[in-house]
């Protein structure tokens, strides 16, 4: 037993005749687990070989017995060396239970205690003591710097010491793996194996086996590969020769140690290799990892993105299923809507044929007629239905009424398109309906620019539809009811107007008298064009009711009777002089603007007195007063009770009126009011008249709003509106030398 410092065996199990080449020491420690690791790979890589347990047991110190807070308390000899005693103790139990787990393997095992304060020295001093061939320690354990240690010891350790360590194999292993391996030359320290070479593969392994069983060697050795055998066996062979092998035939020992410090300096730096190749493979760790968040956050903003594309998708995938059933919707609407289109097609294409068979029997039926009352009605006239009637007055609404006269209401009415007034007569028997629809048919063929077109008739409800003119009649003008005083060349212009309205009338052959002429008769167009209505109406009232005028009202007899020609009260029959009559009153209201009653008296008086300026109407203006004087006497003359003394309507009054007419015309603008301007007649619309915008040329020669005219053809007319002649086509052509010249006109 020696001291601690100098390390003793304070224990040792040996087995009588047990040579130490059969013998592998295991350095174990404190630790259970870890030791049993390091014994179960000796237990298996060692099969054969005996075990010797090489534990380095640190006693206490003294001084730190001391230290043990006891201030002022010296411990005895024998309480010191009890307690070292118990420390070992303790450790050789722990021994015991190493060598018990090793009992399973059948292996032959005894201990080696050795008491040392540093443990690196401790295994050096056993290896060179004990003479050990093989020795097994924890991977740890290589913090133990035995090259180091050797080189220390050197210096002081006996050569046989020396011997001894050189001839020793070293295994470190670490969780039962081997981590490497030294192994003792005389050429070098120690060969080091580096753990990659150590580290068997499968195949290996079963081939080491094989060898293990057939070969003397510890397992252990033959973990080195093939690169490695040599320098083994070469150890083997050292090993042979180890009784004979003398270290100072070799080499010095101070160059062993050098040796030895060569190849530790060498472990070191492979180490410090080691390490920074693992710093540099954890900072490449660390990038790559940086890397993998950042493409990690990237795929969260695009999983992001995607959540937010499906949703988006979703919603347009509702939105397109919506449209969808909106188009499927529409789509039955449409097709529903084709189905009454085409079953209201057909029914027209029915209707159509059976109108044109309705229009046949008429056709027939009036040939019939006419062999009967020897009366041709020639051309075609619109006939309409009472049904059409009614629509177009809204069912006679009273606010659609115009006027009442003694022979029936007017109604205005809105006509396939078309503003129209409608005359109701009296109503009369079956019987005479066709009367009715041949005389206004025969009337209807009477047209001029100034008389009042006649567009249809119901035969039916006895009514004659008009062109509707919407500036009223005279009569409402002279009343001033609601309405500018027309200035003096309007008056003069309608009195043209109506002058040679009587013209035509009484040049026709037949002479045709208007015998009901007043200035309710006489309407005005949106151009202030006078037209003469009314024609024919008492003939038609009159033979309808024979001679007996039971039916007819007048709420104003003597109105009615100022204008009546006073021969016609004698005889009871009408010249076309009763026209001039009626005319001359006519004049002098329009010069005069006064009431019926006196007037031919007052004028007479003011010509008289040379002062007609005091009879004239002088919101009509500064009347030319030696054309206006020619034309108050023409107004008297016509006023003559006896028609002898009447003048004559071309000769004397149309060559007074018509220059003068003439002289208004190409005066400076005499109208104040743009609404009162005269437009040309050619202007006018003979539908809607008003001055047209855009003028076509019809089949008939006459020029029409297109608008107006094309209205009349979609309405199923193929007749025209001027002559009620039919179309030779219904094509239309842009009046457009016309159209320049309405602009022209518009813009002075
Ligand atoms: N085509 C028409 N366009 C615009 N107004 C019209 C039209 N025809 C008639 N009128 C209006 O209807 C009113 C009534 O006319 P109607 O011919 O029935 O009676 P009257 O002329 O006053 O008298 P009577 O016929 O008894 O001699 C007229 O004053 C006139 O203002």
């Amino acid at each position: 037993m020696g001291s601690i410092e100098e390390g003793f065996a304070v224990s040792e199990e040996r087995v009588e005749g047990v040579e130490d080449t059969d013998t592998v020491y295991v350095a174990v420690g404190k630790n259970m687990e870890k030791s049993q690791q390091l014994l179960h790979w000796v237990a298996k890589n060692f099969s054969g070989k005996n075990i010797c347990l090489l534990h380095i047991h640190q006693p206490d110190p003294l001084n730190s017995f001391a230290d043990r807070n006891l201030s002022g308390y010296e411990p005895k000899d024998s309480a010191i060396k009890g307690f070292q005693e118990h420390g070992r103790q303790t450790v050789l139990e722990l021994l015991n239970q190493y060598i018990l787990t090793l009992v399973p393997a059948g292996v032959r095992t005894y201990k080696l205690l050795i008491e040392m304060d540093d443990i690196e020295k401790g295994i050096s001093k056993a290896i060179a003591q004990h003479n050990i061939r093989w020795l097994v320690i924890g991977a740890a354990a290589d913090r133990y710097n035995l090259g180091k240690l050797a080189k220390q010891e050197s210096e002081k350790a006996s050569l046989v010491c020396e011997q001894a360590l050189l001839s020793c194999s070293i295994w470190f292993i670490c969780k039962g793996n081997l981590i490497y391996t030294r192994v003792f030359s005389k050429h070098t320290s120690d060969i080091e194996t580096a753990p990659g070479l150590l580290v068997l593969n499968a195949n290996a392994e079963a081939k080491q086996s094989e060898k293990i069983k057939s070969e003397s060697i510890p397992d252990a050795l033959k973990y080195l590969d093939s690169d490695n055998m040599e320098e083994v066996e070469h150890v083997n062979t050292q090993r042979s020769l180890n009784s004979k092998w003398s270290f100072n035939s070799v080499m010095g020992k101070s160059k062993l140690a050098d040796l030895l410090f060569q190849e530790d300096e060498a472990l070191e730096s492979w180490c410090a290799k080691e390490i920074s190749r693992r710093k540099e493979v954890e900072e490449q760790l660390a990038r790559e990892k940086q890397e993998v968040q950042i493409t990690k956050n990237q795929l969260d903003e695009i999983m992001y993105e995607l959540q937010m594309v499906q949703d988006q998708n979703s919603a347009l995938k509702n939105q397109i299923s919506e449209s969808q059933c909106s188009a499927s919707e529409l789509e039955e609407k449409i097709i529903s809507a084709v189905d009454l289109l085409i079953s209201f097609k057909e029914r027209r294409d029915k209707l159509r044929i059976e109108h044109a068979n309705a229009v046949r029997d008429v056709k027939v039926l009036r040939k019939s007629g006419n062999a009967d009352t020897s009366f041709s009605c020639g051309v075609e006239f619109p006939a309409f239905s009472f049904m059409e009637i009614n629509e177009a007055t809204h069912d006679f609404d009273p606010s659609w009424k115009i006027g009442e006269g003694r022979y029936g209401s007017v109604y205005k009415g809105l006509l396939h398109n078309m503003h129209v007034a409608i005359k109701m007569l009296p109503s009369y028997g079956c019987q005479r309906q066709f009367d009715f629809q041949c005389q206004v048919e025969v009337l209807s063929r009477v047209r001029h620019p100034n008389l009042l077109t006649l567009i249809g008739s119901c035969a039916e409800s006895r009514s004659l539809v008009y062109e509707y003119l919407n500036n009223g009649s005279l009569e409402s003008h002279l009343a001033c009811k609601d309405k500018n005083p027309l200035p003096w060349q309007i008056r003069i212009s309608i009195a043209t107007d109506i002058c040679s309205a009587l013209l035509f009338l009484h040049s026709s052959e037949p002479c045709i008298i208007h015998g009901n002429l007043k200035p309710s008769k006489i309407l005005l167009d949106a151009n202030f064009v006078a037209k003469l209505g009314d024609l024919g109406i008492p003939c038609l009232v009159h033979q309808s009711l024979g001679s007996a005028d039971t039916n007819t009202r007048c709420n104003n007899p003597n109105k009615y009777l100022s204008y009546v020609d006073p021969e016609y009260l004698v005889t009871g029959k009408f010249t076309p002089e009763s026209d001039v009559y009626s005319f001359g009153v006519i004049l002098l209201q329009l010069l005069t603007g006064r009431p019926l009653s006196g007037l031919v008296r007052d004028m007479k008086c003011a010509l008289e007195k040379e002062n007609l300026k005091a009879v004239l109407d002088i919101s009509a203006g500064e009347w030319p007063l030696y054309q206006t004087k020619q034309l108050a006497y023409l107004a008297l003359r016509c006023c003559e009770k006896t028609w002898l003394n009447r003048p004559d309507l071309v000769s004397e009054i149309w060559s007074v009126l018509e220059p003068f007419k003439a002289t208004c015309i190409n005066m400076p603008p005499y109208l104040t009011s743009k609404k009162l301007q005269r437009a040309p007649s050619h202007f006018v619309c003979p539908i809607l008249q008003e001055v047209m915008e855009d003028p076509y040329i019809a089949a008939d020669g006459f020029t029409y709003e297109a608008e107006a005219i094309r209205g009349w053809l979609n309405s199923g007319h193929d007749t025209s509106p001027m002559t009620n002649l039919k179309l030779e086509h219904t094509d239309l052509v842009p009046n457009y030398a016309l159209h320049n010249a309405i602009l022209e006109w518009q813009q002075q």
